[in-house]
C-alpha cells in the first residue's frame, strides 16, 4: 500500500473519483436517473437529515452494487470478549492499572474483528449515549470480510503494528503514532503485517470534532490540514462468500454477499474516515509558571449535549518543552468528575515511569484519586528547573469521558493483566508538614 494518495482537510465537502474511470462522480446531482458507468448512488448519513448546516454529515457514493445485496445476517461469536454488558462485575472504584495486554500467540490466527476486547465503557448503543474501550490484539489480516460498526464511531490508535485499512471511501495507513477515525456504518477491513496491538475509543453518539481554540487563536493543536482522507479506489471482486460483519447493540453479526463492499468507483461528502499523524500535534504549554490542565493537549472530541462537556476527548501528552518556574511540573494529584482511561503508545509517562508500559492501560475513574508516584514526586519537588525537552521519544494517550465507566469481566480478571499492586505506587509518599514556612 506504498505512496498512498489522500485528501487533506477536517470536516471539508471532499470528492474523489477512481482515475480509472474518470467523470465517474455525477456532475451537479446526486441522483442521475442513470450514474456514469453503470454506477448505484447510495447515501451515507452519519447525522440526521435535518441535523444543523455545521453538524451536518453525509457522503454520496456511487458504486458497482448497492450496500443492500446481501444475504440476512445472523448472530456470531467470534470475538468472546466484545461486549457493552457494563454488569458483568461489580462497582470498583479503585485505581486500575494494566500489563501489556497479550498479543495472540504465533500459531494462533486471529483477525482485528476476532482480536477485539472490551476493557471498560458506560452507556448504551441503543440509546445513542456513551462510550466503549476496547483494545485489538491481532496478527492476522482479514480475508473476504469487512467489518463496520452500528453503535458507534471508532478511534483507533494502534500502539504495535502498521494497520493497512480498505474502507468504502479508499485505504489508508496507520501506524503507531498515527491515529484513523472510522465512522458509524462506515465498512473496513484491517491487513496487518504481524503482531498488532491498539486501543479503540468507540462512541455511540455524534462525531469527533476539533477543539474550539478561544483565546489560542485561529491555529493550533492539531491543525485541520493534518488530516487525511483515502482516495476513491474500487475492487472488482466476486466470491461465494464476502463477510459483512456488523457490531450491532454491542454483538456481533455475519451477513454474506457475492461482492466486495469495497466497490465505490467515486465519492464526494463530508462523512468520511480520516487519518492524522500525532507527530504533527501544535503543542501549547505553560511558558511562566504552573502546570497547565490536559485539555490542552485535546486532538480530537466528541461533545455531550452539555456545554464543553465531552462523552469524550482524544488526549496526548506528546514530546515538549517545560520550561515553567517556581512549579512543580509534572501532572498534580487530582480527583475528577470525568473519567481517565490512559495508554501509552511509545516510550514512558512522566508521572509514573515503571509500571505504565506501551501496550498497557490504566484507568482512574469518577473522582478516584490519582497522580505522580513517589518516584516521580520526589524527583520533581527537588529538580532544578531549566528548561528541559520532556516526553522525548514517548507518546502517552488519555481518553477522558464524562461517563462513569464500568470494568468488564475480561479487563478485570480474563486478561489476567491487571496490577494488583498498582496502589503501592503512592503509599511510600512521605509526610512533609511541619512548623517551617
Ligand atoms: O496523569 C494523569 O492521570 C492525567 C493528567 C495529566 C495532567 O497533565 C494533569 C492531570 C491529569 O489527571
Ligand atoms: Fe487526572
Amino acid at each position: 500500500m506504498a505512496n498512498l494518495k489522500y485528501l487533506s482537510g477536517f470536516g471539508s465537502e471532499f470528492s474523489s473519483e477512481d482515475p480509472r474511470r474518470p467523470g465517474s462522480l455525477p456532475d451537479g446531482q446526486n441522483n442521475p436517473q442513470l450514474c456514469p458507468y453503470g454506477l448505484y448512488a447510495e447515501q451515507l448519513s452519519g447525522t440526521a437529515f435535518t441535523a444543523p448546516r455545521n453538524d451536518n454529515r453525509r457522503s454520496w457514493l456511487y458504486r458497482i452494487r448497492p450496500s443492500v445485496i446481501h444475504k440476512p445476517f445472523r448472530r456470531i461469536n467470534t470475538a468472546k470478549y466484545l461486549t457493552h454488558n457494563w454488569d458483568e462485575q461489580e462497582p470498583d472504584p479503585n485505581q486500575s492499572r494494566w500489563l501489556p495486554f497479550d498479543l495472540p500467540p504465533a500459531d494462533v490466527p486471529v483477525d482485528f474483528v476476532c482480536g477485539l476486547h472490551t476493557v471498560c465503557g458506560a452507556g448504551d448503543a441503543r440509546a445513542r449515549n456513551g462510550l466503549a474501550i476496547h483494545v485489538y490484539l491481532c496478527n492476522t489480516s482479514m480475508t473476504n470480510s469487512a467489518f463496520y460498526s452500528s453503535d458507534g464511531d471508532m478511534l483507533i490508535v494502534p500502539q504495535q503494528g502498521v494497520l493497512k485499512i480498505t474502507t468504502e471511501f479508499g485505504k489508508m495507513e496507520v501506524a503507531p503514532n498515527e491515529i484513523a477515525v472510522i465512522q458509524l456504518g462506515m465498512r473496513f477491513a484491517v491487513h496487518v503485517d504481524g503482531p498488532s496491538r491498539g486501543y479503540i475509543l468507540e462512541v455511540f453518539d455524534g462525531h469527533f470534532k476539533l477543539p474550539d481554540l478561544g483565546p489560542i487563536g485561529a491555529n493550533g493543536l492539531a491543525n485541520p490540514r493534518d488530516f487525511l482522507t483515502p482516495v476513491a479506489h474500487y475492487q472488482e471482486i466476486e466470491v461465494p462468500e464476502f463477510k459483512i460483519i456488523s457490531k450491532y447493540h454491542g454483538a456481533l453479526f455475519e451477513a454474506t454477499q457475492g461482492h466486495t463492499p469495497f466497490d465505490v468507483v467515486a465519492w464526494h461528502g463530508n462523512y468520511v474516515p480520516y487519518k492524522y499523524d500525532l507527530s504533527k500535534f501544535m503543542v501549547i504549554n505553560a511558558v511562566a509558571y504552573d502546570h497547565c490542565d490536559p485539555s490542552i493537549f485535546t486532538v480530537l472530541t466528541c461533545q455531550s449535549t452539555k456545554p464543553g462537556v465531552a462523552i469524550a476527548d482524544f488526549v496526548i501528552f506528546p514530546p515538549r518543552w517545560s520550561v515553567q518556574e517556581h512549579t512543580f511540573r509534572p501532572p498534580y494529584y487530582h480527583r475528577n468528575c470525568m473519567s481517565e482511561f490512559m495508554g501509552l503508545i511509545l516510550g514512558a509517562y512522566e508521572a509514573k515511569e515503571g509500571g505504565f508500559l506501551p501496550g498497557g492501560a490504566s484507568l482512574h475513574s469518577t473522582m478516584t484519586p490519582h497522580g505522580p508516584d513517589t518516584k516521580c514526586f520526589e524527583g520533581a519537588s527537588n529538580a532544578i528547573l531549566k528548561p528541559e525537552k520532556i516526553a522525548v521519544g514517548t507518546q502517552a494517550f488519555m481518553f477522558e469521558s464524562s461517563l462513569s465507566m464500568a470494568i468488564t469481566k475480561w479487563g478485570a480478571e480474563t486478561c489476567q493483566k491487571l496490577d494488583a499492586k498498582y496502589y503501592e505506587c503512592w503509599q511510600n509518599l512521605p509526610k512533609l508538614f511541619s512548623d517551617k514556612l
